[in-house]
């Protein structure tokens, strides 16, 4: 194992030209480094103007440097931040001269990690702080900032805390039986494990909105030849992305296009039409988009609208993934002349030509997906993170069974504490911390 304060270092801005560009230090054994670098000391939180110099007296690069002594640091032990000019090959010979003096380059997330092990931030924040680097619309880093503030974990500790209390109450009356079980029913056990069955049922409800918002959906386009799937794509996207012609099976591949609705990504996934067809290459273009029907939130199956459903589509309908919500999208009413807009929740009208109907079909799509809109609270969150709230939920309806069994009832509320502080790991392995902090980038 590596001391966890050895000195590291890194390069803290974006790669590439900038303006400024900084390099960030944490550990132990600065001096050093200010010494050999700087060559006075420095005032801690406090802006120096300095010439950063090599081995040889020769001035690398002149800029600031900050120093925040520990723990009051983004890492909680020494910091150095040295804010030279913006460029790559400048930025790596300070580095360079960092490591010279005693450091080492930071592995990935390394910097956020020790915040961590420091108890500066917990998990859920921790993750939020790669989230906010990562987010791709305003919700998104709206939405990891609140998590980054706390607003998720502190959710997750007062449910913490709730069963804490219920454990205590129950493991009494397991200790001294003469309590038994009127005792409880006197603290409304029964009542206090319903509230907390209630409040992780909301928890899970907008921790599944900051998932949607953080990975995204996936919405794919299926139907016939010829319906218009990949006009509705190209219509979507607002740009020429896939090829349309009036040629049944145009489309061969799979093609993908990122595009933001009300700030959640979307992955909207254009397909080879469904047909029976001696085409080779149509064949695997045809298994392409059955693939990508099992990763997918919401399938959108386009009809032409002079057709109706055909038996063929009827047969389609048949052969999707029995989760999937579909949305019936009858397409080219600019040929029928029919009205444009939603029938019921799962049909609308649309022309992808003229664009009408487009608006009702973005929002009964979101609708569809899962999407409820972007409110105040909505904290960013993770598919593990959901994941451990479902097996805490799971506990506890165990739990609500066991209420004549007192020492089963005292274990799955234990279990179901334990799922929660997985979110902000309390209980975490190394193994886990590895593959969270390696996803971050450098520096960070
Ligand atoms: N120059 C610079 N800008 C940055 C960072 C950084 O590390 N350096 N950050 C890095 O992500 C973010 C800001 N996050 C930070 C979080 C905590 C502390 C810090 O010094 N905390 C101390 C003191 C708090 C205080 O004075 O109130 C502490 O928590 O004890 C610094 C930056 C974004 N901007
Ligand atoms: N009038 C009208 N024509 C449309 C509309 N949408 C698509 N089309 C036409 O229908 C034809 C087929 O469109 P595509 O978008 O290539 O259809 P597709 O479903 O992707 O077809 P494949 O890739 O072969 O499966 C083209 O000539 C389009 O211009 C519409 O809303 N109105
Ligand atoms: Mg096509």
């Amino acid at each position: 194992m590596i001391a966890s304060n050895d000195l590291i270092a890194a390069i803290a801005t974006a790669p590439g030209r900038g303006g400024v560009g900084v390099i960030r230090l944490s550990g132990q054994g600065l001096a050093g480094v200010v010494a050999g670098l700087v060559g006075r000391a420095l005032q801690p939180r406090h802006a120096h103007f300095a010439r950063f110099k090599a081995q040889d007296g020769a001035v690398i690069d002149e800029g600031l440097a900050l120093y925040f002594p520990g723990p009051a640091s983004f890492t909680g032990e020494d910091v150095l931040e040295l804010q030279g000019h913006g460029g790559p090959v400048v930025l790596r010979m300070l580095l360079a001269r960092c490591v010279e003096l005693g450091a080492r380059h930071a592995q990935p997330g390394e910097f956020t990690r020790r915040a961590f092990l420091n108890g500066k931030l917990d998990l859920a924040q921790a993750e939020a702080v790669a989230d906010l680097i990562d987010a791709q619309s305003e919700a998104a880093a709206r939405s990891a900032l609140k998590s980054l503030d706390g607003a998720f974990s502190r959710e997750i500790n007062a449910l913490t805390e709730q069963m804490i209390t219920l454990r205590m109450l129950v493991e009494a009356t397991i200790d001294f039986p003469e309590e038994d079980i009127d005792f409880l029913q006197a603290a409304d056990a029964r009542g206090k494990l319903a509230q907390i069955d209630e409040q992780l049922a909301r928890v899970l409800a907008t921790a599944s909105q900051g998932r949607m918002l953080r990975e995204g959906l996936h919405v794919v386009l299926i139907g016939q030849p010829n319906v218009g799937k990949s006009s509705l794509l190209n219509a979507l996207a607002g740009t020429d992305v896939a090829i349309v012609t009036d040629i049944a099976g145009t489309t061969r591949d799979t093609v993908r296009e990122l595009i933001q609705l009300d700030g959640v990504p979307l992955h909207v996934i254009d397909t080879a039409g469904l047909r029976e067809t001696e085409d080779a290459v149509e064949k695997i273009g045809i298994a392409r988009t059955w693939q990508a029907l099992e990763k997918a939130d919401l399938a959108l199956l386009l009809l032409d609208s002079r057709e109706g459903i055909t038996a063929h589509d009827e047969a389609i309908l048949q052969r999707l993934p029995a989760q999937l919500p579909v949305l019936r999208v009858f397409n080219k009413i600019d040929l029928t002349g029919e009205q444009s807009g939603a029938v019921d929740d799962y049909e609308v009208h649309v022309s992808a030509q003229t664009g009408a109907g487009l608006d009702t079909l973005r929002q009964r799509l979101l609708a569809l997906a899962g999407w409820h809109g972007a409110n105040e609270g909505v904290f960013i969150a993770r598919e593990r993170h959901l994941d451990a709230i479902r097996r805490a939920a799971g506990h506890v309806d165990s739990a609500a069974h066991a209420f004549n069994a007192l020492e089963l009832f005292a274990e799955e509320l234990r279990l179901a504490q334990q799922a929660l502080n997985e979110i902000t790991g309390e209980f975490t392995s190394d193994d886990l911390l590895g593959v969270i902090f390696s996803r971050f980038c450098i520096g960070k």
